[in-house]
């Protein structure tokens, strides 16, 4: 183990060129240990603490289903407009579900009701389509599916895919409950049954590197994220970065490590544990290596990534843990229960009333 930038220990090192913890969760099996896995835990509940961003190897997805993860990806966004919009994302920010062409949704970390605001941060478009998926049994975000002839066997894939992503992230949850020591290492499986997670396909065409430089166009601007944790997979493009902890405001590259997870804390987890553990902000721009950049125009190579969101149920009341506060350290959030603190950071990402019609990509 070694220490390099940030203030968190890293199995890699400025030369290879990772600059965020990395943890190996292999030891961490049901046959394993009490003592393997409270060491597990606790160094992802210390990276968690102390950058709120961590790599994950040999997590338990794998390879191969990742693989096969992306392809599905591929070929969903590479369907005509015209057949991914078979499958729309209902307007407003009530049901996150389906498909959202270029500039549909824009992201930011602006909470309000004030829709003129949102109007104003549309003018930098997020140059992004995706497609969100959630559990069949989520009745107040019910699936929206393409027909299944557009692309057979995708939502069979993406059912299985999102189960399995569920079933590792509910090891993940008990690890981290082991490693800040809390009475029951369980106690967050309680609130996530694994109904309210959602899947999501991310695709970022190519566009001229200029537009992002001047900041006329956006890939994904910094946010934090707003369920328990988020496991993020990407290609081998580059482009996701991090706010570097020590230096606020300042970035640094996430750079891809093949078949890992990325996995960060979202705001939810942070409120439970009383800010111990850190939401911390994130946005994807600029592809880390110049020769991601073609042609004269330098257009910017076409990124693929997979978050997938894992949120407490959408009644549960996230509520400080009682570990997370004393009386020199108080209580700094009120309880708040999923369904609001979800829709309250989602009310200016989709409009109430989108445009009828589509009628570009970029
Ligand atoms: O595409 C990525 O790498 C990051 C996506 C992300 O942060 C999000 O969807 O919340
Ligand atoms: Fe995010």
């Amino acid at each position: 183990m070694e220490s390099v930038e940030g203030n968190a220990t890293t199995t890699g090192s400025e030369s290879s060129g990772f600059n965020l913890p990395i943890i190996d969760f292999a030891g961490w099996k049901a046959d394993s240990t009490k003592e393997q896995r409270y060491e597990i835990g606790k160094k992802l509940a210390d990276a968690c603490h102390n950058v709120g961003f961590v790599y994950i190897i040999n997590h338990g997805v794998s390879p191969e289903l990742l693989a096969e993860a992306f392809g599905w990806s591929k070929r969903l966004f590479d369907l005509s407009l015209e057949e991914k919009m078979l499958a729309p994302h209902p307007d407003g920010p009530a049901v996150h579900r389906g498909y959202s062409y270029p500039g549909l949704e824009k992201v930011s970390q602006v909470i309000s009701t004030n829709d003129e605001l949102g109007e104003k941060l549309r003018e930098v478009k997020d140059c992004k389509e995706s497609y969100e998926i959630g559990s069949e049994e989520n009745e107040e975000q019910p699936n929206v599916w393409l027909p299944e002839e557009v692309l057979p066997g995708y939502r069979e894939f993406m059912t299985k895919f999102y189960w399995e992503c569920s079933k590792v992230s509910r090891e993940v949850l008990t690890a981290i409950g082991t490693g800040m020591g809390l009475r029951d290492p369980e106690f967050l499986l309680k609130f996530h049954s694994g109904h309210n997670n959602q899947l999501r396909l991310l695709h970022y065409p190519p566009i001229p590197a200029a537009e992002l430089e001047n900041g006329s166009s956006a890939r994904m601007p910094a946010h934090s994220d707003w369920g328990s944790i988020t496991f993020l997979f990407q290609d081998d493009t580059g482009g996701l970065e991090v706010e570097n902890q020590n230096e606020p405001g300042t970035f640094i590259k996430a750079h891809p490590l093949k078949n890992a997870i990325i996995m960060n804390v979202g705001d939810l987890l942070m409120r439970w544990s009383n800010d111990y553990l850190r939401s911390t902000l994130h946005r994807v721009t600029l592809p880390s290596v110049p020769d991601r950049f073609t042609g004269e125009e330098r257009m910017t190579r076409a990124r693929y990534s997979i978050p997938y969101f894992v949120s407490p149920d959408i009644d549960a009341v996230i509520e400080c843990l009682s570990e997370c506060a004393d009386e020199s350290n108080p209580v700094k959030y009120k309880p708040v229960v999923q369904r609001e603190y979800r829709l309250l950071r989602a009310k200016l990402q989709y409009r109430e009333t989108a445009p009828a019609t589509v009628t570009a990509m970029s």
